[in-house]
């Protein structure tokens, strides 16, 4: 696993898989947080139309916003972000090791892309990725070391689904859907995806992660306190300013199929910079595999027609992996028309 770039970050050129073609390197590393990303309180003394329009709003025209006051525990919090810096700070062949434990390889460590032999240029970041939900089912799969990861993890997950199910209702409302809309087979298996970007030679070149739109409901992020993600808005990027103990949310693909194009997945991406190390903990909002993915029925109507096809989830999902560079071909894929 010496392809692993916490095995070897520490050199002083980068390695020329690294590097972006022109069109696609960041060039300036700095993070513009001029048209910032809405804030939203979630305190139980806020009036709830109010959160629900506040949510709507921020979805429609940014696909991102970050939550404060969202009942998830400060010390919960902090315990979670330093047991996933201590998982990727292990020796390579230990992190190997407490990956490898479901022969159905439901929990995955892997570098860059994750399709490394194939893909055309090589990100700047390590992923250690398991489901989590349901707890009986998978838990016994995830890494054991550090000693407390599990018991840590677990009670993180229970916690981000809870804050998750009540983003997902209040943004049922703000559609016009049953408030359990999503609390069935669209939010059924839950992923943690812990990714870890080392201090990079030369940010200027390389991504941690490139332009992408993620292939959930929602992404509930954590990032910690080190500056890197940037979301496309206005053909311009700007930084997402780390807020301490707060989450960040986006659309993802599926929502927006959902909603028939009324809220829009975000393109976002993941600078690297040569001084902190970077980790974040996503939970990706994901509906089961069988699950039928296609535009709510009670949005649509004659002026308001479908413009996605429905599909099984994991058929999505499998475009999304071999596509995902390629937003055009994954739109086509998804329309509602072949043309
Ligand atoms: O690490 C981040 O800030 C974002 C990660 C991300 O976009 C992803 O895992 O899809
Ligand atoms: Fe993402």
């Amino acid at each position: 696993m010496e392809k692993l770039v916490s095995s070897w970050f520490e050199v002083e050129l980068l390695p020329e898989p690294y590097v972006f073609p022109p069109e696609k390197r960041p060039g300036k590393v700095s993070f513009p947080l001029g048209k910032s990303i809405p804030v939203l309180d979630l305190g139980s003394s806020n009036d709830q139309n109010e959160t629900i329009q506040q949510i709507m709003k921020a979805s429609e025209e940014f696909g991102f916003f970050q939550v404060i006051n969202h009942g998830v525990s400060k010390d919960l919090i902090d315990d979670t972000m330093n047991v996933a810096r201590e998982f990727h700070a292990m020796p390579a062949q230990d992190k190997v090791n407490e990956c490898s434990k479901d022969p159905n390889g439901s929990c995955k460590l892997y570098t860059s892309s994750g399709n490394y032999d194939t893909e055309e240029v090589h990100y700047w970041r390590d992923c250690l990725t398991h489901p989590c939900y349901s707890l009986e089912e998978y838990m016994q799969f995830w890494p054991a070391k550090p000693t407390k990861y599990r018991e840590v993890v677990s009670r993180y997950s229970v916690e981000v689904r809870k804050l998750g199910s009540r983003i997902l209702e209040l943004i049922s409302e703000g559609l016009k859907l049953r408030t359990s809309y999503f609390s069935s087979g669209l939010n059924e298996s839950p992923t943690i995806v812990i990714n870890h970007y080392p201090p990079c030679a030369d940010p200027t070149l390389t991504l941690g992660i490139p332009k992408h739109r993620d292939p959930t409901v929602i992404t509930i992020l954590l990032q910690g306190d080190v500056h890197g993600l940037q979301v496309f808005k206005d053909s311009e990027w700007i930084g997402v300013e780390p807020l301490p103990h707060a989450f960040v949310v986006n659309i993802g693909y599926v929502l927006q199929i959902v909603s028939n194009g009324k809220l829009k997945g975000a393109d976002h991406r993941v600078m690297t910079n040569s001084s902190h190390a970077r980790t974040t903990i996503s939970v990706f909002v994901h509906p089961s595999s069988e699950t039928i993915i296609e535009p709510a029925k009670s949005l649509l109507n004659a002026s308001n027609p479908p413009i996605y096809r429905a599909l099984k989830f994991k058929d999505f999902q499998n475009e999304f992996l071999s596509k995902a560079a390629d937003a055009e071909a994954l739109h086509q894929f998804i329309s509602s028309t072949t043309d």
